[in-house]
This record gives C-alpha cells, sequence and structure tokens, in this order.
C-alpha cells in the first residue's frame, strides 16, 4: 500500500493506525517532499519511504492520496502515467475535491474511492467516511473498507455529497472537541486550577462521557439529565450555554465546514 503524503498529519495517523492493527510495515511505502521528515518517519514505524513518487506507485496495489488537496491536482498529474501503467486502487482522503477532478487529472480508466479519515484513527478509534465510484468493484469497495475498519469504525455514502457531511461531523470533529477541552483547561486554570491537574481532569471527563455514551442504552440528551440534579450545578452551567446558543453555534459551525468543502470544490482550475 502506497500513500502519497504519507508522514503528514491524517496519512500518519492512518499508517500508525494499521501498523497497531498488525498490518506489516514492509507493505507500506510513504512518500512526501521532506526526507529529514520522512527519515523520521520511518525510522518511527519501519516503513518503506521515498521522495520518489512515481517510482511508489510503480509497486501500488492499493495508492492512498493524502497531500493537501491545494497540491492535489499537480501531485496526480506528475504519477498519472505511472498510475495508468499500474492501474491501482486509487483511495483519496482529500477534503473539498470530487472524484471528477481525479478523472480529469489521471484518466478514466482508473477505480477511485474517496474516503474522509479522522486523526483518532492513530489510535483505533477513526471514523472514516466511504464514497466509491460506480465502477470500483465489490472487492476493491471491502479492500477500503477494511483500511478504514483496520483504524477505527467505516461509513458508506450513497452520495458524493454525503462526503462533506461526513467531514462537518467526523472528519473536522475531532478539533471540535480539542476546542471544548483547550477552553474547559483553560477556564481552570484561570479559576485557580493548575494547568496540568486542569488538562488532567478534562481529558479524563471527555474520555469517560464518550466511552459511556458508546457503552449506554439511552442516548446522549438521557445521560445529560443524568448529571443534572434539578436546581443543581450541572443546570446552571448548562443553561449559560443554552442562552449562550451553543446548539445553534453548533448548527452553524458544521454548516459553515460543509460549504467550505463544497467550495473547495469550486476553486479547483480544472
Ligand atoms: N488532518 C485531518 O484531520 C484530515 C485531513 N484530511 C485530508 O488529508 C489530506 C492531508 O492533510 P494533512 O495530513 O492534514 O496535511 P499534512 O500537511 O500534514 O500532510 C501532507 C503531507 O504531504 C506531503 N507532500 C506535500 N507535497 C507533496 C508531494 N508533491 N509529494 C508527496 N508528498 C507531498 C507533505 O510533506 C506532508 O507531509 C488533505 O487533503 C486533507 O483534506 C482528511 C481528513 C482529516
Ligand atoms: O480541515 C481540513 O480541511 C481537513 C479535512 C477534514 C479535517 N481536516
Amino acid at each position: 500500500m502506497v500513500f502519497i503524503g504519507g508522514a503528514g498529519n491524517m496519512a500518519g495517523a492512518v499508517i500508525e493506525g494499521l501498523l497497531a492493527s498488525g498490518y506489516p510495515a514492509e507493505r507500506i511505502i510513504a512518500t512526501g517532499v521532506n526526507e529529514r521528515k520522512l527519515a523520521d518517519f520511518s525510522a518511527r514505524t519501519g516503513v518503506r519511504v521515498t521522495t520518489d513518487n512515481s517510482a511508489a506507485v510503480a509497486e501500488a496495489d492499493v495508492l492512498v492520496l493524502s497531500v493537501k488537496p491545494q497540491v492535489m491536482k499537480d501531485v496526480c498529474l506528475s504519477v498519472a502515467e505511472a498510475v495508468s501503467a499500474r492501474a491501482p486502487l486509487v483511495i483519496t482522503l482529500a477534503a473539498g475535491i470530487p472524484l471528477a477532478a481525479y478523472r480529469r487529472w489521471l484518466g478514466t480508466g482508473v477505480p477511485l474511492v474517496r474516503a474522509m479519515p479522522n486523526t483518532p484513527a492513530l489510535v483505533g478509534t477513526g471514523v472514516t467516511g466511504l464514497y466509491a465510484a460506480e465502477d470500483v468493484s465489490a472487492e476493491q469497495r471491502r479492500i477500503a473498507e477494511q483500511l478504514a475498519e483496520a483504524v477505527g469504525i467505516a461509513h458508506w455514502v450513497d452520495d458524493e455529497s454525503g462526503i462533506d457531511q461526513v467531514i462537518a461531523v467526523s472528519g473536522s470533529g475531532p478539533a471540535y472537541y480539542f476546542q471544548f477541552m483547550e477552553s474547559m483547561i483553560d477556564a481552570a486554570e484561570k479559576a485557580g486550577m493548575r494547568r496540568e491537574d486542569a488538562e488532567r481532569l478534562t481529558l479524563q471527563t471527555a474520555l469517560g462521557a464518550a466511552k459511556l455514551a458508546v457503552a449506554s442504552d439511552v442516548d446522549v440528551a438521557q445521560l445529560k439529565r443524568n448529571v443534572m440534579s434539578p436546581k443543581g450545578t450541572t443546570e446552571r452551567a448548562i443553561q449559560r450555554f443554552l442562552n449562550g446558543g451553543l446548539p445553534d453555534l453548533v448548527e452553524r459551525a458544521m454548516g459553515d465546514c460543509a460549504a467550505r468543502a463544497a467550495e473547495m470544490a469550486k476553486e479547483l482550475d480544472n
């Protein structure tokens, strides 16, 4: 399996998640532009690394594209010949680039899957949204799904636009929770707690809440009510969030996120 941009944040998280799930390091090649960064990544993970994208593609059965959207076109054009010659299953992780763009850049005969993972793949708790073009075989879909499931859960969408909804929920979602944790840590520190204590308590609380929600039969609204004693402390805090418009703010932020994905697609210069 070849990852173009393999030592980056997202591909690096997927690769490390794959290795932790038992995938052999010698079957992975990661490419990049920064030799030092690649050497560090190889030393840490044991995967093969190279700055030569086309040479790596020549060995690929599965090719994962994980460079920034802004450089994706140039990268695809530069490996198009190698991709046609090898005909690997191509899985792209990029936000905001429709499959139609890859067909223009790589040619029409290439089996294409869009995957939208998230960085908790690094610890095996990722979510990966998947969308396959019609000409992708059942076996190739299974390969993409296995890759996703090695690092967390997989979620297929029927329409390509569904990927933008996945971005708004789970692709970008970890950052929403990190923002919330950061705000809690800052507030606790301001109130007088030592920062390291504020971090420890905030992170364990986030972990506990997520674990409880996943393990529980009741929905999150009920779990919230279970913490709120009538006229108690939690009720006061939740009231502040509601008065401050948190639900509407979350809805608008997620709408902005999905809209940005659609906007990025329009910014492509073919
Ligand atoms: N970071 C995230 O949480 C998520 C990112 N994505 C997508 O993943 C893609 C990568 O994002 P990140 O990992 O965050 O960015 P990143 O900047 O951490 O990684 C991109 C990597 O590509 C390498 N690169 C740049 N030009 C190259 C070239 N010509 N050939 C080979 N490698 C090259 C860079 O050195 C870098 O290591 C983006 O398209 C993004 O939309 C998708 C889901 C979540
Ligand atoms: O912020 C971004 O554009 C990427 C896509 C999803 C998460 N990070």
